[in-house]
């Protein structure tokens, strides 16, 4: 637990510096391994088809995505020391950056084998309050034969970053900034994703469901 403020410090300073962080051993083993415990034994007609977009746009599309997804609550016991962690980093940002984040959605992920995710953005400029994508991992093992990487892309279709889904490891990114996708996996991979969203309520429209 110790070592999170000097985590958050990291992200900030990476944050700023080029708008995502990757931050191997984030999360305590502690924290992480009743996560993976609860996630992989959760049976397969508990877990939702993920959907592309929001609201109005929500649609179903298994050729560009085709992981299965549960929202986290934070009632549920598994989950709150994570969100406990991702409010702390939440509020760092919004005073170092003034980012202004407002809330945090998140979800459990389960890629089986030959799942994968491909290239997209997680929010279009102006068009989602989505601000800051976070992305954790929890298999306590993975080598690069099992696939199943994120592989980040920069303004010129450049690889930046090819992450292993390795347990612990946080990635942070702008959300409209970085196109990412996720390569097929050859063994079942569990994460968490969130995002980082601003009270688009403000303007009077109310924000949709998911
Ligand atoms: O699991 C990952 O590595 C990324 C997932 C992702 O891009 C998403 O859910 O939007
Ligand atoms: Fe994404």
């Amino acid at each position: 637990m110790e070592k999170i403020p000097h985590h958050i410090e990291s992200i900030l300073d990476a944050l700023v510096e080029r708008g995502y962080a990757i931050v191997p051993g984030f999360l305590p083993q502690t924290i992480a391994e009743p996560l993976y415990q609860e996630a992989s034994q959760i049976a397969s007609p508990h877990w939702q088809t993920a959907a592309i977009g929001r609201a109005q746009s929500h649609a179903i599309n298994t050729m560009v995505r085709n992981d299965k997804i549960i929202w986290l609550d934070d009632t549920s016991a598994y989950g709150e020391p994570f969100l406990n962690i991702m409010e702390q980093l939440r509020q760092a940002v919004n005073r170092s950056l003034f980012m202004g984040l407002f809330d945090y959605e998140c979800h459990l992920a389960h890629y089986p084998k030959g799942a994968f995710y491909k290239k997209h953005l997680d929010a279009f400029k102006g068009k989602s309050n989505r601000k800051l994508t976070t992305v954790l991992y929890l298999n306590p093992e993975w080598s690069d034969t099992d696939g199943g990487q994120l592989v980040m892309y920069g303004k010129r279709g450049e690889v930046l970053e090819t992450v292993l889904p390795k347990r612990g490891t946080l990635v942070v990114f702008l959300s409209d900034q970085f196109v990412h996708e996720v390569l097929p996996s050859q063994r079942d991979r569990f994460s968490l994703t969130g995002w980082f969203r601003l009270n688009s309520s403000i303007s009077g429209i109310i924000d949709p469901p998911r």
